[in-house]
């Protein structure tokens, strides 16, 4: 069977938890075949970001119409953008129609502290956006109000989505909700709270890119935005729970993307 095919338009993470390497994991794992377009080069690992090198926007763009003149991408994602120009770039593309169920991820400051982007490139694409996941911290600097707790979230989501996104999810990560992780969906005119027990582990580095990534691969195959994020927020607890008990690096470890237990089995791919 021909899997469907998915694009992700990210940065490199050297240390493969987060980024380009993250997605096109998840995109494997949930059946997808995955292609990418580099924005970005980072040198990185588990404890941080040592060096961030943005590429050129024709680099970026030739790699996207390399990827889209051969292949029938049924969904993309973006993470690191790099620069506005590298923006704008992607923003003709998705202005003409040919970017998919666009998932923006609006990444800007890495967990560790170090800055990956800035809000005026994020600002460019979203209007395009099917579905923005913006944590905590890029909510606050998107909409420039503190994001802190589950009812500030439900805000910062109401106010994104009614500004350009057709949907907007707050992912709270970083909100300890009761011994819960709850993520805020906002958009046609509803809000809904998703909720999951919260895993307690050391490796959850590339939490965010693995929502957004997975977020990709079910619309891809069909579902509606709903679905979409619910399978991918039970995907990403799944991941950090892993089927393997492992230490990868010294810092914040990467998740298990691979480690379902057998008695668990992947949601399954349906043909494109
Ligand atoms: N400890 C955790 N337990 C369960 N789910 C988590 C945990 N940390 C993050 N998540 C989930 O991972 C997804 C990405 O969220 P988040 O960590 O906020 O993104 P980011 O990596 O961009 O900060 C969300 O669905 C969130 O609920
Ligand atoms: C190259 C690259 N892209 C994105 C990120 C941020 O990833 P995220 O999933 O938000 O993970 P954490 O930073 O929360 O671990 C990154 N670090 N590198």
């Amino acid at each position: 069977m021909t899997p469907t095919t998915v694009l992700t338009i990210a940065g490199s993470d050297s240390g493969g938890g987060a980024g380009i390497q993250a997605d096109l994991k998840v995109f494997g794992a949930l059946g997808a075949y995955g292609t990418s377009v580099l924005t970005a080069v980072t040198a990185q690992n588990t404890r941080g970001v040592d060096a961030v090198l943005a590429l050129p926007p024709r680099t970026v763009t030739e790699q996207l119409e390399a990827v889209l003149a051969d292949f029938a991408v049924r969904a993309v994602k973006t993470g690191v953008l790099g620069t506005p120009a590298v923006a704008d770039a992607i923003a003709e593309v998705a202005k003409a129609g040919r970017l998919p169920h666009l998932v923006v991820d609006p990444v800007l400051v890495a967990t560790s502290g170090h800055a990956l982007g800035v809000v005026a490139a994020v600002e460019r694409l979203l209007p395009y956006a099917e579905v923005a996941t913006p944590n905590c911290a890029e909510a606050a600097a998107l909409t420039g109000a503190p994001v802190t707790t589950v009812e500030e979230m439900v805000a910062a989501a109401e106010t994104l989505a009614a500004a350009g996104p057709a949907h907007v999810v707050v992912t709270g990560g970083d909100v300890d909700a009761d011994g819960e992780s709850v993520d805020v969906l906002a958009g046609g005119g509803r809000t809904t709270l998703l909720r999951g027990p919260r895993v307690a582990t050391r490796n959850n580095h590339g939490t965010g890119c693995s929502f957004s990534a997975a977020v990709a691969v079910r619309l891809a195959l069909g579902d509606p935005v709903p679905l979409a994020v619910d399978t991918a927020k039970e995907y990403v607890a799944r991941a950090l729970t892993g089927g393997r008990d492992w230490k990868l690096g010294a810092g914040a470890g990467p998740l298990d993307h691979f480690g379902w237990s057998p008695e668990r089995p992947v949601p399954s791919a349906r043909p494109a």
